[in-house]
């Protein structure tokens, strides 16, 4: 399909490249950031150098600063850390009402503990939301490299037409009305894939590595399950497909995140690491619904220092055995 105009709203690596793909499929592209200056250079330069360098805009790809250019778009792509979400939308919110809104991040919000559609829905009601998740890193959907992600949307309509609007050449979208399944699918891989990268960092080896995954896995269907979330959806590109890529890849920032922390090396704090702070959140609303979640709790624990590596370790290990 081609035509159409899609605002998106952040130029992180990942509206950026979102931006470029959609662009070069014959979209109109327009991509807010919240500085100025910012705007103009990266217009001016048609690239973004601090996210995505190397990657030149086609030229139907504006850089603005200023929602207005966005809010007319026949979708808005909200792709902004997690827990930035709720404030911007508070702050900026207005702007996009009445907007097919579709919500780009992974994660759960600490202070409210609920995912990103809950968190459209309370700040823009008039909005209409979705959720785009699944296995992609940005370089690789901007390189054109074949990419399939999920779309979930409770409205039907709405899910048919933002498939077709969103998907390109070489950007796949799947999709369900399991919104539940996808958000808490990719908000849980990326805090299984700081334990896998802990795993991997204390030189534990390739085969705790497996077992840290597939228990990590049972885990997320688990919380997914109690939140009415389905089966199929947690077997699916935004659970077990993006779980295997977040795990298994040095590209990956939460990844990266749980080596530093197993090795004991310092991480910059500047780099978006979504699972720390939903690791946080998730054990909250474990502990609230009873639900048992001891890697996410580990996690938690470890990041907050509550406990050290070894001991850490020694409590996974000597959990009490149990069936499968
Ligand atoms: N990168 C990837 O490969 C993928 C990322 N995602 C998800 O996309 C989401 C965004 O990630 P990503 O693009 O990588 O993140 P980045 O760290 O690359 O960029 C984050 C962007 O958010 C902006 N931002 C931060 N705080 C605010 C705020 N308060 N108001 C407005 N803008 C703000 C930053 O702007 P500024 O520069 O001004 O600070 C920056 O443009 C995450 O949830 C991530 O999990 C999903 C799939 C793949
Ligand atoms: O979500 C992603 C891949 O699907 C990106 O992973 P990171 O945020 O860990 O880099």
């Amino acid at each position: 399909m081609t035509g159409g105009r899609i605002g998106i709203v952040g130029a992180g690596a990942f509206g950026t490249a979102l931006a470029v793909t959609l662009a070069r499929d014959g979209r109109d592209v327009a991509l807010w950031l919240r500085d100025a200056e910012r705007a103009w250079k990266m217009q001016e330069k048609r690239e973004n150098e601090a996210r995505l360098a190397g990657v030149l805009f086609p030229e139907n790809v504006s850089v603005t600063a200023d929602l207005d250019g966005i809010c007319d778009a026949d979708a808005v792509l909200l792709c902004l850390p997690m827990q930035v979400l709720s404030g911007f939308l508070i702050g900026s919110g207005k702007a996009l009402s009445g907007r097919p809104l579709v919500a780009c991040c992974k994660g759960i919000d600490l202070e409210r503990l609920t995912g990103p559609s809950a968190i459209i829905s309370n700040e823009v009601p008039s909005a209409r939301s979705a959720v785009l998740t699944g296995p992609s890193f940005a370089a690789d959907i901007a390189m054109g490299l074949p990419t399939a992600l999920t779309l979930a949307c409770r409205e039907a309509g709405l899910g048919e037409t933002l498939q077709q609007q969103l998907s390109t050449a070489t950007l796949r979208l799947y999709l369900t009305d399991d919104v539940a399944g996808a958000e808490l699918g990719g908000a849980l891989k990326n805090v299984i894939a700081i334990a896998a990268g802990i795993v991997i960092g204390a030189g534990l080896g390739e085969s705790a590595r497996a077992a840290l995954m597939t228990r990590g896995y049972a885990e997320m269907t688990r919380l997914a399950l109690a939140f009415g979330a389905r089966a199929e959806t947690l077997g699916g590109l935004s659970g077990l497909g993006d779980l295997v890529l977040t795990c298994t890849s040095a590209q990956s920032r939460n990844f990266r995140f749980g080596v530093a922390l197993g090795s004991g090396q310092a991480f910059d704090p500047s780099v978006t690491v979504e699972g720390a702070a939903t690791a946080k959140a998730v054990s909250n609303l474990g502990k609230k619904r009873g639900i048992d979640l001891p890697v996410t709790r580990m996690v938690a624990a470890l990041i907050d220092g509550h406990i050290d590596l070894p001991n850490a370790i020694q409590t996974l290990l000597s959990r009490p055995l149990k069936k499968e």
